[in-house]
């Protein structure tokens, strides 16, 4: 692989003569490839005893897992089921670092396609509320997507710039996560095509993108709150001068370091403004870890949370056959949050902020659509529920031939020995939702979203 010669002047700048030579053998050594699990579906200790393909422990991530790079765990039913997410494995480094409580206001201000937003939501336990935000309007459909297919219930996904969340959102986060757009040096081995970008684009160009978002997700964070800045770039320009920054910017914030593994390295006050501070930072070296480059910022803001007044949501009127099939459905659902727009049904967060003038692409749960006098429950809420939170399931093992045919939109022959009640079913593989079905006779009309199907 061919590396820009001023990328490599730089690089010999920051690393001594035996650690630059340690780092270009890296690019002779196999990229690794990495999985998280879903622990909104299910622990890793569940994981690893139904695991089809091999994988090994990450060691400074609780539920990530090396995996091989002949297998294809993107091509399985589990993965369909939204067990686990596939993520370089430095890169599930922020959301691990970033201590998320249930209940908690989470931002995600450059979330998609949803590698960290899917770990935070997971660690949310559905409780709190969750905005992820990215503002690539077409990047932010598949953040949608990752986020359904988690089966997350709680969040907002939004496209917009930084200054108009922070119209809404003023001192309202407890955590915030920045994983921020940069100049990609860390995934040159990974993806060598980032390396067009750097030389189209060089640093600068990130550098004002960063200084503008951080500056605005400062204004979000309540006092008290934390704040997790992370890049995938070794340039201090982009990394330990923007932590600086922010510093500098607002008096209150402090580094904190953040549990310690033995690869990390720490971050370097000499590349910046001498802040000794910097040191809490985390450098990921791929010379040092099994893993791409990456740096992170783990910050908090001094001082108690005071939670301002919130708006209340109105309660809608739900419509019969709304009601009769939530009558069926065993998930605590917060029903005083429910509205119904435009024919469809959505469960809010806990947000109960005016979100008038944003560009919302989903509030909380989709349950379904209102349909002249029928309900039709979403993909998104199949994803959402726990298999004994609805009564008619039909469950497939994950090696009958029943459950691709499903994913590819077919109808589904029932067995004799199947019981199943008339009506919406929901299907699963082993103990996980995959998406409904409507069984009449003894076959299962196939309702699995058209967009997502197995090609
Ligand atoms: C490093 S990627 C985020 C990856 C994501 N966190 C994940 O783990 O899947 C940076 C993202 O920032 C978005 N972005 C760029 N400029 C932005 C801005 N001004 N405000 C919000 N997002 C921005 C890009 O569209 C891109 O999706």
């Amino acid at each position: 692989m061919e590396l820009p010669v001023s990328f490599l002047e730089n690089m010999k700048k920051l690393l001594s003569p035996e650690e630059f030579n340690a780092y270009l053998d890296s690019y002779s050594e196999e990229r690794v490839y990495g999985l998280r699990v879903n622990t909104n579906k299910l622990t890793p200790e569940e994981f690893e005893k139904i695991c089809p393909f091999e994988i090994k422990k990450i060691p400074w991530i609780d539920n990530g897992y090396y995996y091989s790079g002949k297998d294809k765990p993107a091509k399985d039913p589990y993965y369909y089921a939204g067990l686990y997410y596939l993520q370089e494995p430095s890169a599930m480094t922020p959301a691990h670092v970033l201590p998320i409580e249930p209940g908690d206001r989470v931002l995600d201000i450059c979330a998609a396609p949803g590698g960290k937003s899917t770990e935070l939501a997971a660690k949310l336990k559905g409780k709190g509320v969750l905005v992820s935000n990215d503002i690539s309007n077409s990047r932010a459909k598949a953040l949608l997507k990752n986020l359904e297919l988690f089966g997350i219930s709680n969040a907002y996904v939004i496209s917009e710039a930084p200054y108009k969340l922070a119209e809404h959102f003023e001192s309202y986060f407890d955590k915030i996560l920045i994983d921020a757009p940069c100049s990609g040096e860390g995934m040159f081995r990974k993806e060598p095509s980032v390396m067009k970008s750097w030389v189209e684009h060089g640093n600068d160009y990130f550098v004002k993108l960063q200084q503008e978002i951080t500056s605005y997700a400062l204004k979000m964070l309540r006092p008290g709150g934390m704040l997790l800045y992370s890049t995938c770039t070794f340039s201090p320009l982009e990394d330990e001068q923007i932590v600086s920054r922010m510093l500098k910017e607002d008096p209150d914030l402090e580094l904190v370091e953040p549990e310690w593994y033995e690869g990390f390295d720490h971050g370097h006050p000499e590349w910046s403004d001498n802040n000794q501070e910097l040191t809490k930072c985390v450098r990921i070296w791929p010379h040092r870890m099994k893993g791409e480059g990456h740096f992170l910022a783990l910050l908090k803001k001094k001082g108690e949370s005071s939670r301002l007044k919130e708006r209340q949501t109105e309660k809608a009127k739900m419509p019969q056959e709304l009601f009769d099939f939530l009558q069926t459905v065993k998930k605590p659902l917060a029903l005083d949050r429910l509205e119904i727009r435009q024919e469809k049904v959505f469960v809010h967060p806990d947000c109960r902020r005016d979100l008038k003038g944003l560009r919302i692409m989903r509030s909380g749960l989709l349950l379904g659509e209102c349909l002249k006098n029928r309900f039709e429950p979403s993909q998104a809420l199949a994803m959402a529920l726990r298999a004994d939170e609805y009564p008619n399931v039909l469950y497939l093992s994950r090696e009958d031939d029943r459950v691709i045919r499903y994913l590819k939109g077919e109808t589904i022959d029932l067995k004799d020995e199947e019981s199943v009640e008339k009506g919406w079913v929901l299907i699963c593989v082993d103990n996980y939702p995959l998406g409904f079905g409507k069984a009449a006779g003894g076959s299962v009309k196939n309702k699995y979203l058209a967009g997502w199907r197995w090609m």
